[in-house]
């Protein structure tokens, strides 16, 4: 802990809280997310390890980069170095634009979708499932680029912990399969990848509803509004691949970098 100085929170993440930090070897802005472990049973405990240890391996520019962790026996907390990113999380990006009743451009929308994908088909060769898709674990940094944050950490804490940890906010990026409690399976990190896409257009959620009762009726039924005529019926049509009830349907993250809007941003950034 004495390697960094504090600066000051920044948000409170689903998992405790983020707080901006300085290297002081070389004064580089990072953060740090401070978690409990104390309140974790042992299971929890060898899974958060596995966890960071994967997180460690991870070098991608649209995944936050994780730089070190510090074990802080005496309060029996654990602080996980990350990458800072100036944008902060998507989701209050989202909020602040529909607040001043602006859209995101088409282009945009591709970009931070691409950018997403991306970082799907890294985590997934991997054999990692993000099991928590969505714009408050999406982190934009200083050149606008989506970085997927915070991802795994909560599929492998045990019901009661998770319930502790995951804020109450509704669920939205729920699958049909989640619902049917079948197995959670890369699908459904597509059919939250749809979701996404569509809150880009609407600034709101497909299936908005006020409790999880309505969502599930919602999602299960799967019919969502056309986005505003501004926005083209090839991104309609992505959307509602995505959001296929049957994840067979779906498209695989290799289909969705194959999709010409994708693939063709793909060359230009080479
Ligand atoms: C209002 N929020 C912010 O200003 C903000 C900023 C500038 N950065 C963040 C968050 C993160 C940040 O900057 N790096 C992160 C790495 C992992 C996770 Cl889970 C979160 C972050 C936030 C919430």
């Amino acid at each position: 802990m004495e390697n960094y100085e504090v600066i000051g929170e920044i948000g409170a993440g689903q998992f405790g809280k983020v707080v901006k930090i300085k290297r002081k070897s070389d004064n580089k802005i990072l953060v740090w997310k401070q978690l409990e472990y104390g309140k974790m049973d042992e299971k929890e405990k060898s899974q958060l390890v596995a966890e960071v240890n994967i997180l460690r391996e991870i070098r991608h520019p649209n995944v936050v980069r994780y730089y070190d962790r510090i074990i802080d026996k005496q309060n029996q907390h654990i602080y996980i170095i990350m990458e800072y990113c100036e944008g902060g999380d998507l989701a209050a990006f989202l909020k602040n634009l529909k607040k001043e009743k602006e859209t995101i451009p088409e282009e945009a929308i591709w970009r931070i979708f691409m950018q997403i994908v991306l970082a799907l088909h890294e985590i997934h060769h991997k054999k990692i499932m993000h099991r928590d898709l969505k714009p408050a674990n999406i982190f934009l940094d200083s050149k606008n680029n989506a970085k997927l944050g915070d991802f795994g950490l909560s599929k492998k804490l045990s019901d009661e912990t998770k319930f502790a940890y995951t804020n109450v906010g509704t669920p939205y990026y729920m699958s049909p399969e989640q619902i049917e409690e079948n197995k959670y399976n890369e699908k459904s990190d597509i059919w939250a990848c749809g979701c996404l896409l569509y809150e880009l257009g609407a600034l709101s959620p497909p299936f908005p509803a006020t409790n999880h009762l309505a969502l599930a009726m919602k999602i299960k039924n799967g019919k969502f509004e056309r986005l505003s005529k501004q926005y083209s019926d090839e991104l309609m049509r992505v959307i509602s691949w995505c959001l296929q009830k049957n994840s067979e349907n779906r498209p695989s993250v290799d289909d969705l970098l194959n999709l010409p809007q994708i693939s063709m941003r793909l060359r230009e950034k080479r």
